[in-house]
């Protein structure tokens, strides 16, 4: 079936910075080589925190790894060629493979340079070259250059965090009582506030504060005529369709995968939503999928997770306090799970997963819903290519489709698929910045039944 989708619809190239002009040549040319230039300063004014814990060992390692992110910044603006990672992690070899394969497609060594390669391979491999240049400097291999602007993103957003968890607690007050649509209602709202969680990531801005300030849940209606696609009907059916047993596979319990984002307000509307679904008993348990190392300015680590949790429940405030509590003991009973995997800090598109993490692809599997948040992630599902805007989204999925999956996203990079005829155009002439200000959102869903349809 996606065989033969396939063949019909040829793959377009892949967005490039080697387009003059383009969203992928700005943010190789201005807004990188800004991100680089924080990593640096925040390194650097960190430097007597590294001499108290390590001595001259950590002056040593400090001067050295700005050293080399400076050399990087530099191969970055004059477009010289991707270089081999040169540690040896567990990643390493697959991050070399992927380079010899673009050279393989490109035809020679030169041309796979920062300019003229695939944007979300350089963009990822430019995260995985700070984490070189920290990890060949041992005594600071594990220092967080996005920690600071993450922890002040979660401070910053605290007022819309305690609405949030007032809103929640009256959700769980009499949550046994509800009706099908009533919960139907409190659903939808959620779902879309942590798509408008995405609002709030750090990369786009290049660090500068991006936190939620407003009541989540006030703004939704405001917000609706912003949502492009919204297939919500279609992800309530695949987790209503779960519970029945009989009508799937496999009768035991409903398991929601959540591929986080972003840290700070963004992660707070997933666990907030992840707390409602299983509060709800519309699932069982919840996987949160999040980063082995820090990646794109805020997207969410192992400590992230477990400091946010930790934040929440020592907040000055009622029901925040209250839902953090809640939310370790979810942890604690096994309820929800954290998980990284190496392939989420890889610039893999999505198709490729099953045959390049084939255990990662296993494992989602087991979902009966896979929650992708964010616009990294979105482009990583269409592969962040040239697609027609009215291309369908099983289309640009290029057969990858472990589980249902949902992509909760707002639109800040210039791929958009399964828009109606005319749509794109008519955005365009009113709002030419519609694909990249994070304006507008998708909730665009996926299954083996939907694929027949485009
Ligand atoms: O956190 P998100 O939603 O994945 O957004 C990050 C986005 O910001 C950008 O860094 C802006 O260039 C994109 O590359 C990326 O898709
Ligand atoms: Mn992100």
């Amino acid at each position: 079936m996606m065989a033969a989708d396939r063949t019909v619809h040829a793959v377009p190239p892949s967005l490039s910075a080697k387009v003059v002009g383009s969203f992928a040549y700005l943010t190789v040319r201005d807004r990188l080589p800004t991100i680089l230039t924080k990593v640096i300063d925040t390194i650097h004014r960190n430097k007597n925190k590294f001499f108290e814990e390590y001595g001259e060992e950590g002056i040593r390692a400090e001067k050295q790894t700005i050293g080399l992110l400076s050399k990087m910044r530099n191969e970055l603006q004059t477009d010289k060629p991707v270089l081999e990672l040169a540690d040896e992690l567990q990643d390493t070899a697959s991050w070399n493979q992927y380079l010899q394969r673009q050279q393989d497609l490109q035809g020679d060594q030169d041309s796979v340079s920062w300019f003229k390669s695939p944007w979300l391979y350089v963009e990822c491999y430019m995260y995985r070259r700070v984490q070189e240049a920290l990890w060949l400097n041992p005594p600071i291999s594990d220092y967080d250059v996005f920690n600071e602007g993450k922890t002040q993103s979660f401070f910053e957003s605290q007022q819309a965090m305690m609405t949030l968890c007032t809103y929640s607690e009256g959700v769980n007050k009499n949550i046994e009582e509800l009706s099908r649509n009533q919960l139907l209602e409190h659903f939808n709202k959620l779902l879309q506030v942590s798509l408008w969680g995405n609002k709030c990531d750090l990369s786009i801005s290049a660090g500068q504060d991006n936190s939620q300030k407003t009541s989540p849940i006030d703004s939704l209606n405001s917000l609706q005529p912003f949502i492009l696609v919204n297939d919500s009907n279609m992800v309530w059916a695949a987790l209503t369709a779960a519970q029945r047993p009989g009508q799937t596979e496999k009768t035991s319990a409903v398991r929601v995968d959540i591929v986080l984002d972003n840290s700070g307000f963004e992660l707070f509307t997933d666990l907030v939503l992840a707390d409602f679904l299983v509060s709800s008993r519309l699932a069982h348990e919840v996987h949160f999928h999040g980063k082995c190392f820090p990646w794109f300015v805020s997207d969410v680590t192992a400590n992230d997770f477990q400091w946010t949790i930790r934040q929440t429940m020592a907040a000055n405030h009622k029901w925040m306090s209250k839902s953090g509590v809640q939310w370790k003991s979810h942890l604690k009973e096994g309820v929800w799970s954290y998980h990284d995997h190496p392939f989420w800090t890889q610039p893999h598109e999505f198709c490729d997963m099953e045959a390049d993490a084939p255990d990662l692809y296993a494992t989602l599997q087991g979902a009966d819903l896979v929650l992708f948040k964010g616009d990294l992630n979105y482009r990583k599902l269409t592969g962040d290519r040239e697609w027609a805007h009215t291309v369908g989204f099983n289309t640009a999925l290029r057969g990858f489709g472990p589980a249902p999956l949902c992509s909760l996203r707002t639109l800040k990079a210039n791929v958009q698929v399964g828009l109606q005829p005319g749509q794109g155009e008519a955005l365009g002439s009113q709002d030419p910045d519609w694909m990249t200000s994070g304006k507008y959102a998708v909730i665009q869903f996926s299954s083996a039944e939907s694929e027949q349809k485009d």
